[in-house]
């Protein structure tokens, strides 16, 4: 807001805030969810004062479909000049048989790299509508509020050396290596620690310690940026015992702080305790730059195309953009009541879909949701 003097008047001016996101739908599910995404988030955003300009770009399959890469240069360009990027999901039957590194996923990968977007925030929550919805009992379930910190630009998705080739023997072999350095770690454990102090002061890092190497300088690592958080609670964990903890009492954990690959892995099963992976937004951040935001899911190739998909995940996933990567605290709590409220008047698509709930798909859930955001304010819900 800037305040202009004019002769007679002190007058105020209010200045639309205006930011320019990078849309990449990607493939399978991916424009599905994006398209109503995109309707919700410009929806929100212009109720508040905000005035977005969309540019879509190609990644993944369609990219490579398209450009002989999964990752153009241009979309890259495009990504890294823009103030958030929100992207739906990519890979597909179509691909799986691509030689080598030409998979539409090395296109994700170069992307989080690219943008150097080393933390990954992966909330689950289970919510009260959801319960039902849940894998596990009700008891168990209800009232989870976990915040999984992944580390996403290090360790074996990106490490060297990789590839295929033959061993002693002459065997054809595949290989990828584990590597952390002290800083990807130092700065993980740091975001994750104060994660964990505005949260409830509890943090679990989980590794494979009595195992590996990298795991061993991990622990190492964790514990000595420890001694700067005095007030959270460390413990550690081994990524076998954590798999099965979150099954069984997934209320001890608050933030979890691990490596790419764990991370990846247990936030996929950590999704079954809030009733899908179609729920489950994610936040990718680096040190300055525009932030990364995509549901934790894939492009489900099962489902694509059939309007089946939950775009509630890709919805939650521009709440956060709005709230981590643009500071627009409103916007974002506005995304999320109107997905409660949607939740509250018992639209459900099929893999949240429980006895006595409104069954819809993909557009008819966006079309609810935008409605909730219409006419729902952070007091009214
Ligand atoms: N961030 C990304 O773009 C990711 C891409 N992938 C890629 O996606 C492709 C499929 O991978 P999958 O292992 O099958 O994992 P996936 O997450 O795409 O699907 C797993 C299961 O969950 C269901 N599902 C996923 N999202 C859903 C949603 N929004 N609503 C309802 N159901 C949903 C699917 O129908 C499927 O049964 C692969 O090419 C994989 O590499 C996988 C994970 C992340
Ligand atoms: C597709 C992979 C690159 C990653 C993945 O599964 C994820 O980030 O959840
Ligand atoms: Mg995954």
């Amino acid at each position: 807001m800037l305040m202009a003097a004019s002769s007679s008047s002190m007058q105020v001016i209010t200045t639309k805030r205006r930011y320019n996101i990078t849309l990449l739908p990607g493939d399978g599910i991916g424009p599905e969810v994006i398209s109503v995404a995109k309707n919700v988030l410009n929806l929100a955003a212009s109720v508040e004062g905000i005035e977005f300009k969309f540019n879509e770009k190609l990644t993944g399959g369609a990219a490579l479909d398209a450009t002989g890469v999964p990752l153009p240069e241009e979309t890259l360009a495009a990504a890294k000049q823009s103030d958030a990027v929100l992207l739906g999901a990519i890979g597909g039957y179509k691909w799986d048989k691509n030689e080598k590194h030409l998979k539409p996923e090395t296109g994700l990968l170069q992307l989080r790299e690219g943008l150097e977007v080393f933390a990954n925030l992966r909330p689950t929550s289970v919510l009260p509508q959801l319960v039902d919805a849940s894998t596990l009992k009700k008891e168990v379930a209800e009232g989870v509020n976990l915040m999984v910190v992944r580390e996403l630009t290090g360790g074996i998705y990106f490490g060297k050396p990789r590839g295929f080739g033959t061993n002693e023997n002459g065997e054809e072999i595949g290989f990828n290596t584990e590597v952390y350095a002290a800083y990807e770690i130092d700065r993980i454990a740091r975001i994750a620690f104060e994660t964990a102090r505005k949260r409830s002061g509890k943090l679990c890092s989980v590794d494979k310690a009595n195992v590996l190497e990298a795991s061993m300088f991990w622990r190492k690592r964790v514990i000595a940026i420890a001694e700067e958080y005095p007030d959270v609670e460390l413990s550690h964990m081994y990524v076998d015992n954590a798999a099965m903890q979150l099954i069984r009492n997934p209320k001890q954990f608050d933030t979890i702080v691990t490596n790419n690959i764990f991370g990846d892995i247990l936030s996929d099963e950590a999704s079954m305790i809030t009733g899908s992976i179609g729920m489950l937004p994610s936040a990718s951040l680096g040190a300055s730059g525009p932030g990364l935001f995509e549901p934790i899911h894939g492009s489900a190739p099962d489902i694509a195309g059939q309007d089946k998909a939950n775009p509630l995940a890709t919805i939650l996933s521009a709440a956060m953009l709005l709230k981590y990567g643009l500071g627009e605290v409103k916007a974002a709590e506005r995304i999320e009541l109107a997905v409660l409220d949607t939740l509250n008047r018992g639209f459900r698509t099929g893999d949240i879909y429980s006895a006595g709930n409104k069954l819809v798909g993909c557009k008819e859930i966006g079309e609810e949701v935008l409605k909730s955001v219409d006419t729902k304010t952070p007091a009214s819900v």
